[in-house]
């Protein structure tokens, strides 16, 4: 696929972004885009429990394994603020984390492999729900990869805006952090805001528990280790003049490895239920891992991909650190062997989630190049790892 083609495609999805489990026209598009593809080696599978995800199988010709690539579909609820010709015509939702450019770079990829049959089979899977709602870990849980669509090693990248444009980028172990989503409400008495004695004040409450919840990263991890806790929404009460009588915090926390994630979880919940008892109000804590468990690489996978895109001339490698993004790839990496990497997209003054983050169209291209020339290698690589 031609890069003025990419960019069309990049630009399309841009403008339909929708939330977790509802990737209704962008199902649509992608299957419309996919069916534009010669079919010859084709199979395309969609999942009637999960009904906007999609899977391609692309047939091998001497197939000796699977090889398993995915693309994230969901956006996220961010009013657009990039100004571009192309935003986002769907109010208050925006592809702020780049999963257009994902979705792209697999369609440049499987139009490549529909024409240039491989030799290993090759499943591209469009997966729902990567923001929140977990679509990898349901996909897998409802067996969409058991049979015929079994995945022997799986890949998978995220762009990433400080660095420049078509890099990729790996590190052997630990890429991602593993998260939990929190959600907690705080039950106690509204009442006149004259009259506290007779009330019993959650907002006050909940800046007590936001308050003790940031001595966990300072005082309870160690300083070499790594863990945060965020609250991104804080809702509570209606007006200047009545005291609140409940609030609903969400939040998410991060960690590097499960113990950690376990270990934050628990102090989380031990703070609530000190804050029930020291304000004589109800404190119900959900904490909710899903499927965002640490992005774990397998080791030989990683460090072939790595060895590999240092040697080709084709592909700018640089080395990263591990980050507290998370990512449902990681329930994914935890069942079937693998390498999730990063897409530099180049815009360092901007940053994942924010309204005006507006990668660089740039790195579709070497991104498709990379992974063809990587898939391709992989295919070689498998047979003389059987032989
Ligand atoms: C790459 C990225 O930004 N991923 C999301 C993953 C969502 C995690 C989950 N919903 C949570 O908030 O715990 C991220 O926020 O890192």
């Amino acid at each position: 696929m031609k890069e003025a083609e990419l960019i069309a495609i990049r630009r399309q999805l841009h403008q339909i972004p929708e939330l977790a489990l509802q990737e209704k026209e962008t199902h649509a598009f992608l299957l419309k885009t996919i069916q534009s593809f010669p079919q010859t080696f084709l199979t395309i599978r969609t999942l009637p429990k999960l009904p906007t995800a999609i899977l391609v199988k692309v047939t091998g010709s001497d197939p000796q394994r699977t090889i398993g690539y995915r693309a994230d579909m969901d956006a996220l609820p961010v009013t657009e603020a990039t100004g571009l010709p192309f935003a986002s015509h769907h109010q208050g939702i925006a592809h702020a984390c780049g999963h257009d450019m994902h979705m792209t770079v697999a369609l440049g990829v499987l139009s490549y492999f529909a024409v240039h049959q491989p030799k290993d089979h090759l499943i591209f899977f469009f997966q729902p729900a990567e923001e929140s709602k977990n679509g990898g870990k349901l996909a897998y849980d409802m067996g969409a990869f058991t049979g015929e669509w079994q995945i022997d090693e799986f890949y998978g990248l995220h762009d990433r805006p400080d660095l420049p444009a078509g890099t990729i980028n790996t590190r052997l172990g630990t890429l991602f952090a593993g998260t939990t989503e929190i959600n907690v409400d705080l039950i106690g008495k509204s009442g006149h805001a004259a009259l506290p004695q007779n009330a019993n004040d959650m907002i006050v409450a909940t800046a007590s528990f936001i308050s003790q919840i940031q001595t966990v990263v300072a005082r309870n991890v160690g300083p070499t280790d790594s863990a945060v806790i965020t609250f991104g929404l804080m809702r509570a009460g209606t007006i200047r003049n009545v005291i609140a009588g409940s609030a609903h915090l969400e939040g998410t926390l991060r960690g590097f490895t499960q113990k950690q994630i376990n270990f934050l979880q628990q102090r989380i919940r031990d703070i609530g239920q000190g804050i029930a008892a020291s304000f004589n109000c109800e404190v119900k804590v959900d904490l909710n891992q899903g499927g965002y468990y640490p992005v774990e690489n397998n080791p030989q996978l990683t460090k072939d991909f790595i060895d590999f895109m240092q040697a080709d001339p084709a592909v700018t490698f640089v080395p990263t650190d591990p980050v507290m993004t998370g990512e449902d790839f990681g329930y994914l990496l935890n069942k079937i062997p693998g390498t999730m990497f990063w897409l530099g997209v180049n815009d360092p003054d901007s940053q994942l989630h924010a309204a005006d983050f507006s990668p660089d169209e740039a790195a579709l291209a070497p991104g498709v190049t990379a992974i063809i020339h990587f898939l391709t290698h992989r295919m070689a690589e498998a047979a003389e790892d059987l032989d």
